[in-house]
């Protein structure tokens, strides 16, 4: 549509410039009509000037020829005409108008027989000649009349070289006009394709950007209108694209943006149409789509065109996208309905584990709402005093005996009743909650551990493990706020054991370096949480300062199966490290005993204990009891 309006704008542009050179060319017309009138106007009275001289002259010469009536005299007179070659013929009259003597330079050209009965000097035109009629005066008193007639034929020649100069003169402005006009035009036409190129494209990626993406949505909607088919939207955002902007810089992360560009377009049909309309979103609308599994192919093959990895100088990168799929008319009624449901979807796609697609459907703008009632509710948790911490044993596999304690948050809302941290967790995450919800559980867990290590509970205890959320690690408050929570609860640093999940770690690895090395200077315990999951290297782990690692508890789920091998290896690999090593989520018999043998130092689970009530805990920690055979 607005490509419409943009060609409606070019052509009244043209328009308006033709327009205007024709009435510059009819305003040149006109300035040079006038100019070769007043031409002839001058040239004639000059003609005339000229004339009225030299019968004035004639006049004063031939006074004696008249006198004495001596035409020979009067003759030779008249014959110096001859020098002028516009005077044709001339006379002498004598006072009663009789003609003395004639000139003519042609037999035609006759003068009047008798002079023309006029008292004052006088001249009259014709299309041909110019007439001027001088009285000779003697003493007072007329004694003759002299007529001179003059031929305009020069005063048309001049005038036509002078129309002819004019009219070349008035051509070339012309056309120096229209070239420079036509030059203005195609700058300013430039000019406006580059200010449209700007707003339409995006400068990185050479992509439609956001503003094209709407117009060209909309004329595919249209389209699917008039053609009864459908169009289906893919929003596809880029996983972990900040870490590649945050550790290798924005050109980096720009090279990147410009390779996936290039690796959506040698994949989708030409047909399908991808724009750029955000820092790591893309988007491709797909029309007509001909069968029902049409959108599930498209998003299989991104997602298989960028599993490959992206060199990129010299790493090697691995980037992945989560997309949300939407189809118009089944789901969406309008662009923005199309537009807000993808992107529900895409979002599902990421916190179901992102590298995947996820369809919308109606039941998910259901979800997206309760999540917003989840958000509006935990922002006001912390006020309403709705949160809670539990704590979960950790057993020390020699001594058989609660070496550590694990907080875990609880929240019981009183409009959604006890909600999972599992859910509750990311949305704090995601809406910014969590730092100050982050900021309380330690206080909480601190103040608390430091009133059971006063009361000698925590005897055995080597630490009681705080959870750190991605967000929290980001904080560049949050060295300051541990230290000012240890000084003023009064727990020693060294009971303190911070956890950071392997995915947080390995999401910006120089900048978590930092903070490791400042809670290891801090004399805190650093743990890493959920291992196995989140890609980090052996070359990574030598580098950190931490004190153990927990097997994520997928792995002690699967143990002693598909797990095991895992499980194994990455107890081997801590020892290497002399790194301590936890199991999460131990349940079973089974589990214990081959994660005993497999040599696991730590263990966490419903089968010692479910995470409890500090008052609940604080009767076991009392009891100091015995959870395996040492
Ligand atoms: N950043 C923060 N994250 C927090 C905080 N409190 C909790 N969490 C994280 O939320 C996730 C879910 O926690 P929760 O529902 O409390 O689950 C924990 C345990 O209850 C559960 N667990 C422990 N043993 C078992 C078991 O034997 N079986 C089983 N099915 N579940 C068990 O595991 C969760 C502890 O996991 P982890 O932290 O990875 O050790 C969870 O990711 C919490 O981390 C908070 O204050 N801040």
């Amino acid at each position: 549509m607005r490509a419409r309006a943009r060609n409606t704008t070019r052509a009244l542009g043209r328009r308006v410039a033709h327009l205007n050179m024709l009435a510059a060319g009819a305003a040149l017309a006109l300035a040079g009509i006038l100019l070769i009138v007043v031409q002839f106007i001058a040239l004639r009275g000059a003609l005339v000037d000229d004339l009225q001289v030299q019968a004035r002259i004639v006049g004063s010469n031939s006074s004696a020829a008249l006198l004495f009536q001596d035409r020979r005299a009067g003759a030779e007179i008249l014959a110096g005409l001859a020098a002028s070659p516009n005077v044709q013929s001339a006379a002498i009259y004598g006072p009663a108008g009789a003609l003395l003597t004639s000139y003519q330079r042609l037999p035609a050209s006759a003068v009047p027989a008798a002079a023309p009965p006029l008292p004052a000097p006088h001249h009259q035109f014709s299309a041909r000649h110019v007439e001027v009629t001088e009285p000779v005066v003697a003493n007072g008193a007329r004694i003759g009349t002299v007529l001179i007639r003059a031929t305009m034929a020069p005063l048309y020649e001049r005038l036509a070289s002078f129309t002819g100069f004019t009219l070349v003169v008035a051509a070339g402005s012309y056309a120096l006009a229209w070239l420079l006009v036509a030059r203005m035009r195609r700058a300013v036409q430039r000019a406006e394709d580059h200010l449209h190129y700007l707003a339409h494209v995006d400068p990185i990626t050479a992509l439609p950007n956001r503003n094209a993406f709407n117009d060209k949505l909309a004329t595919a909607l249209e389209h699917a209108d008039r053609q009864e088919t459908s169009v289906v939207l893919l929003l596809l955002d880029l996983d972990n694209f900040k870490v590649v902007n945050d550790t290798l810089g924005h050109n980096s992360g720009d090279a990147l943006l410009q390779m996936v560009a290039r690796r959506l377009t040698d994949t989708l049909r030409s047909t399908d149409v991808i724009c750029r309309i955000g820092g790591d979103e893309f988007v491709v609308i797909v029309e007509p789509h001909e069968d029902e599994t049409e959108p599930d192919a498209v998003a299989r093959k991104i997602l298989h065109a960028l599993a490959a990895p992206f060199q990129l100088e010299h790493h090697l990168l691995y980037v992945s996208a989560s997309i949300g799929v939407n189809v118009y008319p089944q789901y969406a009624h309008d662009e923005q309905a199309l537009m807000r449901g993808a992107d529900t979807a895409m979002y599902y796609a990421k916190n179901s584990g992102k590298n995947d697609y996820e369809t919308f459907k109606p039941e998910m703008e259901q979800l997206a709402r309760k999540r917003l009632k989840l958000e509006a509710n935990l922002r006001r948790a912390l006020e309403r005093n709705e949160l809670s911490l539990h704590y979960q044993p950790q057993i020390d596999v020699r001594s058989g005996r609660m070496t550590g304690l694990e907080v875990l948050t609880r929240w019981t809302c009183p409009e959604l009743g006890p909600v999972s941290p599992a859910e509750f967790i990311p949305v704090a995450e995601e809406s910014g909650v969590i730092v100050p919800l982050g900021r309380w559980v330690l206080q909480t867990a601190c103040r608390q551990a430091a009133a059971w290590h006063r009361a000698g509970l925590l005897d055995e205890i080597s630490h009681v493990a705080v959870n750190l959320s991605a967000c929290q690690t980001r904080d560049s408050d949050l060295m300051a706020d541990v230290n000012a929570i240890l000084g003023e609860t009064g727990l020693p640093p060294a009971l303190l054991e911070l956890e950071i999940t392997e995915g947080v770690l390995m999401e910006n690895v120089h900048a978590n370096l930092a903070l490791m090395q400042q809670i290891q200077t801090a004399g805190i315990h650093l743990s890493i949480d959920d291992f196995g999951t989140g890609y980090s290297s052996m070359a990574y782990l030598k580098r950190f300062p931490i004190d153990q690692l927990k097997i994520d508890r997928s792995f002690v789920n699967d143990v002693p199966g598909d797990g095991a091998a895992i499980a194994t290896a990455i107890i081997a690999m801590a020892h290497s490290l002399n790194l301590k090593v936890v199991a999460e989520g131990v349940e079973t018999e089974q589990q214990v005993r081959f994660l005993r043998e497999a040599g696991c130092d730590v263990m966490q689970g419903y089968y010692f204990a479910k995470p409890m009530a500090p008052e609940v805990l604080e009767r076991l920690l009392s009891e100091r009891r015995q959870f395996l055979a040492a």
